[in-house]
Order: C-alpha cells, then structure tokens, then sequence
C-alpha cells in the first residue's frame, strides 16, 4: 500500500485527535479518468410552432473528458440542468446504456484499464438521497457497514468495530452516536447528520475513489463547510474524491482542488481550482473582486437567465487552451502510482448472516413492519372472537363459520398491504447498497425471507387465538399454519409488488385490485363449478384459493352433524362449495410454493432489474 503524509487538519471539526483518526483512512490510490464521455437521449415533444408530437435528440453529456488523480478532490459545478448529477452517474456506471433511445459513448478507466464489475470494490458512491435503516442508531448502523464491507478474512470483529467508531469519530457523528436514523413514527438524526452517515458507511471501507452526488444540498452553510472539509481531509489522506456541488459558498469553494464547470453537458473548464479565476479573465470573463468565485463562474453558465457567457465560444475555445490540452496530456498518463490489488468480498454464508441479524432487529424494532401490524391483527381478530363467539351447529351457524373463514382468508391477507410503505424505503436502501456493491441479491432476499418468518408466526398465533378459541372452529394446528404460510405469501406478493412500483400509492392500489380479484375467484363468492370459464384462471392462480380451501376442509371435515335441513354434516358442505376430497396438507404445500415461487421471482427482479443505473 502506497503511503501519503497526513497533512494538518484545516477544517471546522476536525481537531487533532481526529487528525490521528485520518490517519487510519489512507486508502488503497487509484487515478479515475472519463474520455469523451457523450450521451444522447431520444425525446419526444410538442413541437411548438406545430403542436404535434415530435421526436428529439438532447445531448446531456458533449464529449467530457477529465482525470482525478489520488489526493484531489474534484467538484463538478454547473446550473441545474448542466448535466453534474448525469456526468458523475456516468463515470460510476449508473447509466443503463441498454435502454432504448437512448446512446452513451466514451470510457471510464480506473488506474488505466477501463471501469468494470470490480469497481464497486474500489468506489463507493453517495448519492443525494439518503437511504438509512431507520431503527438502527449510529453506532449500529455503522457496525452493521463494517460487519458487511469490511472482510473478515482480513479483520477480527475489534479492527471492525474499531474502524467503525474511526470513521464515526472522523465524521463528527460522536455526539449523536445513540441517536436513530429516524422516521415518521420517531425523530432521528438532522438532515447534516444524515448526510454525514451517510458518507461515514461508505468509507468504512476505506473505498480508494469516492463519489459523491450533491453532498451539501439542502444544508446550512456551516454543515456544508464541515462536510467539505471532511471530504478534504479524506482526499488528503489519498482518496479520490468527485462530487457535484449546485452553488458552493466561498468557504466550501477553498477546499476544492480540482474544478470542472458544466453547462448544458459541456465542459467550459477543467483544471487546478485555484487557476479557475485567472482562466476566465483570460477568456473574457474577469471575476469581480470581493465576489465568491463559484457564483461568479455559475452566473456565466447558466443559459436560463440573462448574463451567462457565450457557452458554445467557451467550450470550444477550452480545447484549444494549454488547460485544456494539459487535459489531453494528463489523460495520456492515467497512472502515477503504485497500484494495489482490490479487496475481495465477503462470502456468501458471511453476508447471510449479517443481513439477517440485520433484517431481524430491523423488522423487530420498525412498528410499521411489526409492531402496527400485529396491534392491527389483534384489534380486528378480537372483534372477530366476539362478533363469531361459540359457534353451534345450527343452519346460520354453518354460513356463520364459511363467512369466518373466507373473512380470515382474504382480509387477514389483504392487510398485508400495510407494509408495503415500509418495504419501498427498503427498496432504497437495498439499491444503495447493492449497486456499491455490498453483497449478492441471494443473500439479501434469503435473510429478508427467514427473517420476516418470526414476526408472522407471532401475528399468525396471536390471531389463531384469538379467533378459533372463541369462535369454537376446528382444527388449531392447521388453521394456525393454514394462516402463517399465507401471512408468508402474502408478504412475499407484497415483496414482489414493492420491486415494480415506482411509488407506494401505486403498490397499495395494484395490491388492492389483485387481492381484490383472487377474493373473488376464491370459491367463496361463487363456487368453483359456477365460475365463468373465461375466470376459471383465476381460481387456480390465486393462492387465496388454496388457503381458503385448507381453512374449510379442516374446519368442516370432522364435522358429524348439523342441525339444518339442507346441510347434515360437514362433508356436505364441502361438496356444496366444491372442495370435497382435498388433503388439506396437498393445499398448504401448495400455499407454501407460492410463497418459495414469489421469493423466486422477486429475488429475479432485483437481480435483473435493480441495479442502481437509471
Ligand atoms: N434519461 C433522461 N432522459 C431525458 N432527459 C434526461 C435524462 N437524464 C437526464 N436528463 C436531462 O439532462 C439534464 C441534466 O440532468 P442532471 O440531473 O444531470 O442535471 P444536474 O446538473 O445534476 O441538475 P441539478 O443540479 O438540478 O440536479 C436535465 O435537463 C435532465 O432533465
């Protein structure tokens, strides 16, 4: 490993405690590079003079070329819409060229050779949003980063738990270590906290490039100022870092080694920072006195208002300037540096078993993933023991226990929609972390899958309960795990749903109409003999259809004898509904596929379709 000299902090809250803590950050270097990176994107409009559709090409990126060696920080800079967030999704690799209309050309090389899947061993991206496990406090998510991205080849559970306090430490997050992420049922870390954990989990371990997408938005300016000089320290200490930056107050300005202005995806500059001023006076542009360059240099990009430069003029001419042929020749020689092999992974069985203490704790300690659920499963289970109290054998008794039943089967999972909410902000944190690649898709759908079974199980027994003991049904055993592998299945349906929607609104109605539609086709409504042809589909597709029919099957099939003239034991009844002679156990199995089958499908779409790039 290459060693840099750890210079004297300079920032606010770095003291020099923290200067020693530094120290232990210094990375692995790796130089990043981007040539003629171009992106080409197919819209369609209104044309204006016309007002029919039309389609265009926009050009997000014009030809962008650049080279961020260790120890530089580089901030992309430009008005909204310039192209920053774009040009660095590029250089991370997040931009799905593949899709349609679309054309991205160019190359990103790290330390020479062209970017691939082995970049997320050595970048770690921060993007604007913060995406956080929200029980877990500081301290503990940064344990569970360590645990998870630090090998344990290479490391015994101290030098994690040490590295995890370092950076916590580094990060000025000490104070609010105890503190939880947070979210709508209890207040958790201010928005500069967050956006410090959320770089603190990033470099825990010890990521040689980082980058970074806006890292002081929407923060005052003096949390913008600490996380700058942070992020100065870290590239310091021999970290790449990159990060767009919307408008840079002139303190977050002085921390800045290198500069890249943008305006309508082309580059108007790129070089020393410090050299920015003169080169615009150069151009044409001199920067007023006592005005912060960075506003100076933004007025003169920005196209939507009056007084921005010639960008067209400016990016040409930037070519032919000596910084932009210094470019040139910079990119000629990619590597300066002694180049040390990446880490390597965790293993599978290691990752499994991190994500599931972590999915545990995680379900156990969310009230909207348990706590909500399981209060709103007892209140409705309790109405429903006194509602069907001691059920007798009497002919409004037999429609009483099938009403129960099919009451059980679809509303008791059609509250799984509940979740929902919970499992798109867990979305997020998945995508984070797997497209900085943290682990496998396998690993993460297993440990979430066992780790959603204990908190079913205790909903399902609560509601077992408090249902079949008062109502006098049959069959405990059976209804309890008739109940559970539906909770099961229903919750993966749900897990399927949250992988496709774009918001929870959407998930929440698309849930709605297919419970909806399985309700109908699940025999109760009409019998299976009465349903149209053109249905039928629907009675064999829904899994309702099968736990509905395990429920009546050991409900009424060791029933002897009612007291009705239409009905004279429980076999009569089945054979009214159509579901006589089915081994209950045969329709539990199949129950349980579809929960194994739905597992399968959505681990399928995570793996093809979430992978970070839009
Ligand atoms: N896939 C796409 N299809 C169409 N337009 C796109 C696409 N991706 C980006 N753009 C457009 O490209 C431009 C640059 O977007 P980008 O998000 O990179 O800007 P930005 O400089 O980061 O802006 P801001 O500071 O507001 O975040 C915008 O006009 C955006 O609408």
């Amino acid at each position: 490993m290459t060693t840099l000299t750890l210079s004297p902090p300079r920032a606010h809250g770095a003291s020099s405690a923290s200067s020693l803590a530094y120290q232990s950050l210094r990375v692995k270097p790796a130089t990043i590079a981007w040539k003629d990176l171009t992106y080409d994107v197919k819209l369609t409009r209104a044309n204006p003079q016309t007002g029919k559709k039309e389609t265009i090409d926009k050009r997000i990126l014009d030809g962008l070329s650049g080279i961020v060696r260790p120890g530089e920080m580089l901030a992309i800079c430009g008005p909204s819409g310039g192209g920053k967030t774009t040009l660095l999704d590029a250089i991370a690799g997040r931009i799905d060229p593949n899709r349609k209309g679309r054309k991205f050309m160019g190359d990103v090389l790290v330390n020479g050779k062209l970017r691939d899947e082995t970049f997320s061993m050595v970048a770690s991206y921060v993007q604007q949003e913060h995406a956080l496990q929200t029980p877990f406090t500081v301290k503990e998510t940064m344990r569970y980063a360590a645990d998870l991205l630090i090998p344990h080849s290479e490391s015994t559970p101290e030098e994690r738990r040490a590295r995890a306090e370092n950076v916590t430490h580094v990060l000025g997050l000490d104070s609010c270590s105890n503190t939880i992420v947070g979210d709508v049922f209890r207040k958790g870390l201010s928005g500069g906290q967050l956006r410090r954990l959320s770089i603190a989990v990033e470099l825990v371990r010890n990521p040689s490039i980082l980058l970074l997408d806006e890292p002081t938005s929407g923060l005052d300016s003096a949390a913008a100022e600490n996380i700058m000089s942070h992020l100065s320290h870290l590239a310091k200490m021999g970290t790449t870092v990159v990060c767009t930056i919307h408008q840079p107050p002139s303190e977050v300005w002085a921390n800045f080694d290198k500069f890249l202005l943008l305006s309508r995806g082309k580059c108007l500059y790129f070089g020393a920072a410090k050299n920015a001023v003169d080169y615009f006076s150069r151009m044409g542009y001199p920067c007023p006195s006592q005005s912060n360059p960075a506003d100076f240099f933004l007025r003169l990009a920005n196209t939507d208002f009056e007084g921005h430069a010639d960008i067209e003029l400016l990016a040409k001419l930037f070519k032919e300037e000596p910084e932009g042929m210094a470019l040139t020749s910079a990119l000629a020689r990619p590597i300066e540096h002694a180049i040390s092999p990446a880490s390597h992974r965790n293993g599978f069985m290691t990752q499994l078993m991190i994500l599931s203490h972590r999915a545990f704790f995680n379900n156990a300690r969310n009230p909207g993933i348990f706590l909500v659920r399981l209060v709103m499963y007892i209140m409705l289970c309790l109405l429903m023991g006194f509602m069907f109290w001691n059920l007798g054998h009497g002919p409004t008794d037999i429609n009483s226990r099938v009403a129960l039943l099919f009451f059980v089967a679809a509303f008791l999972v059609f509250m799984s929609v509940a979740v929902l909410p919970f499992f798109i902000v867990e979305r997020a944190v998945f995508l984070r972390e797997r497209a900085n690649g943290w682990y496998v898709v396998p690993a993460y759908v297993l440990a979430s899958f066992f780790m959603s079974l204990p908190g079913l199980f205790i909903i399902s027994l609560v509601s077992t309960i408090l249902v079949v003991l008062p109502a006098g049904l049959n069959g405990f055993g059976v209804f309890l795990a008739d109940l559970f592998l539906s909770l099961v299945t229903a919750e993966a349906f749900m897990c399927v749903i949250a992988s496709v929607v774009p918001h929870y609104i959407i998930g929440i109605a698309l849930g709605a109409a297919v419970y909806g539609f399985f309700m109908l086709c699940e025999g109760f409504m009409k019998v299976k003999n009465d349903i149209p042809d053109y249905f039928i589909w629907g009675y064999y597709m829904a899994f309702h259809t099968y736990s509905f029919r395990a429920f009546m099957v050991n409900e009424f099939e060791g029933i002897k004898y009612f007291d009705s003239p239409q009905f004279h034991n429980g076999k009569e009844v089945l054979v009214f509904y159509n579901m006589e002679d089915h081994a209950v156990w045969k329709d539990l199995l199949v129950v349980g596929g579809w929960a194994i089958g739905l597992q399968v499908l959505f681990g399928s779409i995570l793996q093809v379709f979430h992978k970070g790039k839009r």
